[in-house]
């Protein structure tokens, strides 16, 4: 079996840009979205869904829903319909189950089937194909799956079947991974009696919210100095409800840092959830000294969501502590370019799990930036970047390893970078953010195919 070949590669070029200005809408938070079609797929009625991100990678979790008996329908724009087969209910998938470049997609689905008396085989493009699965696999076994085949190394493709009666366990995750935890969490469902993950590190928690929105049981402890420990009753009955998605944090750092960096910038990013567990990289920009307040915050769907403003100005280097990463763990890349603009060093400690995403963002990110003529260095798991106090040379490519993080994050540095900045391939933009590039170009932001003259890269 070979992964599914990647469209041809499409590069994408920024060039310095005058003051971005307006609102802006930012898509539907991918980590609910997924949530929200499992969870539509695992529970008895009509689930409707407003917000949804359609992202490449969440249009695979609907294709999965859809092989394992349920019903996903689209509606109109952001707007699904989930008719669920019911914890127990799953269908036998009648082919591979292919999730693309989507981690949160398969892992999560993993959980899901592998509770489930059924075989699936799970799949993915060349990225996911390097990702690794035992991390999931692991706790699902103990739970009394078992694996039928499986790529080197427990990667995709790999196949598992689920028991007739799924175990409840005690589960520690080895790293803060609010995958792991899901993963977990959606297999107990099926399992009579309770199934405890232990994290040492609170991850997001969207889950757990939605568990609690469709009904199920489940109590959060605190666990040492920054842990939880969370215990689902398992086979509840899950009851259809509707479910309203904030726009995507991650996804709104993008134009966030830019407006930060283009000197004058003034934007609105409208909607934006603001789950503690996820705002990490606000705080740590708010430290370097930027202008974020938060508007009009109000509780929708169970999520705080709020409007963010967003002015430029003079950023300083910090040292961001490793216990922050669960909080801003897709946020990196894009923290790095803020860096490069600010004044001084920062430091960014912990970041083992970088290695891990869509690409080795770790040494995607140096590799980029040493590109854009950024003083970087890796020492162990910490990555530190030299600031320039507003001034980047820019004027290189970055290599995105279809890494959607990184093409963007070196697309927001070439709107503020002197020689603008090219990326190899934005194809993978899809997946998650697929609006970003128009979005970008209504707010003021120089981007395009690269093909004319002048600036990044020509
Ligand atoms: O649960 C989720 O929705 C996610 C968890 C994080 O991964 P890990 O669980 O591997 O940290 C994050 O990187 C990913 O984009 C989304
Ligand atoms: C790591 C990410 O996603 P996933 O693990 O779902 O591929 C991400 O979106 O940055």
């Amino acid at each position: 079996m070979s992964a599914a070949p990647h469209a041809a590669p499409a590069p994408l070029a920024a060039r310095p840009s005058g003051p971005l200005a307006g609102r802006a809408r930012i898509p539907g938070d991918k980590s609910i979205s997924h949530r929200a079609l499992l969870f539509g797929l695992l529970a008895i009625g009509e689930t409707s869904v407003t917000g949804l991100l359609e992202g490449e990678d969440v249009l695979r979790t609907a294709d999965a829903v859809r092989a394992l008996g349920g019903v996903a329908e689209r509606l109109g724009e952001g707007e699904w319909r989930v008719v669920g087969v019911g914890i127990g209910g799953l269908q036998q998938p009648a082919g591979v189950l292919d999730f693309g470049n989507a981690g949160t997609g398969s892992r999560l689905t993993m959980g899901v089937a592998a509770s489930h008396p059924i075989t699936a085989t799970f799949d993915g493009d060349a990225s996911l194909r390097k990702r690794p699965m035992r991390r999931i696999v692991d706790p699902l076994v103990r739970m009394g799956a078992e694996v039928v085949s499986e790529a080197e190394g427990g990667r995709l493709p790999l196949t598992i079947r689920g028991p007739r009666e799924t175990a409840p366990i005690v589960y520690e995750t080895p790293v803060p991974s609010a995958q792991i935890k899901s993963a977990v969490l959606l297999a107990g469902l099926n399992a009579p009696g309770k199934t405890t993950v232990i994290e040492q590190e609170a991850s997001r928690d969207h889950t757990e919210r939605l568990l609690r929105h469709f009904g199920a049981e489940v109590v959060v402890e605190p666990h040492g100095q920054h842990g939880r420990r969370i215990t689902l009753t398992g086979q509840p009955e899950l009851r259809a409800a509707p479910i309203a998605v904030p726009a995507d944090p991650s996804s709104a750092a993008f134009p966030l840092v830019a407006a930060l960096i283009v000197p004058g910038s003034d934007i609105v990013l409208d909607n934006v959830m603001v789950n503690p567990l996820r705002t990490g990289l606000f705080a740590t920009l708010r430290e370097m000294g930027a202008d974020i307040e938060e508007l009009n915050a109000r509780e929708e769907g169970g999520e705080t969501v709020a409007d963010l403003r967003v002015r430029a100005g003079t950023l300083r280097g910090v040292d961001v502590p490793a216990e922050r990463a669960p909080s801003m763990i897709d946020e990196y890349p894009v923290l790095a370019v803020a860096a490069a603009f600010a004044s001084g060093e920062t430091r960014m400690r912990g970041l083992h799990e970088l290695r891990v995403k869509e690409s080795d963002r770790l040494q995607a990110v140096a590799d980029g930036l040493a590109a854009a003529g950024v003083g970087v260095r890796i020492e162990g798991d910490d990555l530190i970047v030299t600031g320039g106090n507003g001034e980047v040379r820019g004027g290189g490519t970055a290599a995105t390893h279809l890494d959607h993080r990184i093409a963007m994050a070196f697309l927001v540095l070439g709107l503020a970078a002197r020689a603008g900045m090219r990326v190899d391939d934005g194809t993978m933009i899809a997946t998650s953010f697929p609006t970003f590039v128009p979005l970008m170009r209504e707010l003021g932001g120089d981007i395009d195919a690269g093909l004319q003259g002048g600036g990044a890269g020509a």
